[in-house]
């Protein structure tokens, strides 16, 4: 299942604007701040769909019962640019485990590239409920090759991808190698168009380097 968040009228679509925006998105720490407020509403919204637990609260003038989200999902991210948006989830989910799969685009000479993966750090994901965040699913071959890592350490109760911009080529390509009965895609937008570098277009551009600045 895919629910873009986008489609309503929120919040959300303002932040989303400002990590657009040319004139906005080189203040490179309003652009984390950004992608971590929007890891807050993705956690906010994906909390109503994890199972509960009724516990009894005591206050200084009684005891009240409430639906608390039980037991807390594992989030897990994609560096670099996963992190700030992985910071936004956890600030909710405050009792997550949390898992960092370091895998990044290396580029050929000719503009093709490959998807380095050089490590996987998770817990076991067995039974739980597994949140894999990064902002941008282009081709989706990240997304795909984190979350084949994270299935060696378990099969998770329910999967949910968090990706910000999302190419309508990357989402087809992650509902096609995802167990659509196990999975639900949650993003803020989707884009036409891949470039023939494979960047989104309209997109914002390469969210690590606005993030972090740009590498070797
Ligand atoms: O859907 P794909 O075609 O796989 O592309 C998307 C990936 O590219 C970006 O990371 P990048 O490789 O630029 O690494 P970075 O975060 O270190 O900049 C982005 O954060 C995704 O991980
Ligand atoms: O559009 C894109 C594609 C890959 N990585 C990015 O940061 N942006
Ligand atoms: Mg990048």
């Amino acid at each position: 299942m895919v629910i873009n968040l986008g489609e309503q009228s929120s919040l959300l679509n303002q932040f989303i604007a400002e990590l657009r925006d040319v004139n906005i998105q080189g203040d490179s720490l309003r652009f984390r701040r950004n992608l971590e407020r929007i890891g807050e509403i993705f956690a906010y919204e994906i909390s109503k769909t994890m199972p509960f637990g009724i516990e009894e609260i005591t206050t200084p003038l009684g005891v009240a019962k409430v639906k608390i989200p039980s037991p807390p999902p594992v989030i897990a991210s994609i560096l670099r640019a996963g992190l700030p948006l992985h910071d936004g989830l956890l600030n909710y989910f405050d009792k997550a485990e949390n898992a960092f799969i370091s895998a990044a685009r290396v580029y050929n000479p000719d503009g093709t590239f490959r998807i380095q993966f050089d490590n996987l750090s998770s817990p076991s994901v067995d039974k739980k409920h597994l949140i894999l965040v990064d902002p941008m699913l282009a081709t989706g071959s990240s997304m795909v090759l984190a979350l084949n890592a994270l299935l060696e350490r378990g099969k998770p109760e329910h999967i949910h991808i968090v990706s910000v911009i999302a190419s309508k080529d990357g989402l087809d390509y992650t509902v096609a190698n995802t167990d659509p009965k196990n999975v639900t895609i949650w993003t803020g937008a989707v884009d036409p168009v891949l470039s023939p570098k494979k960047y989104i277009v309209p997109g914002l551009g390469d969210a690590g380097d606005l993030a972090f600045g740009k590498k070797l």
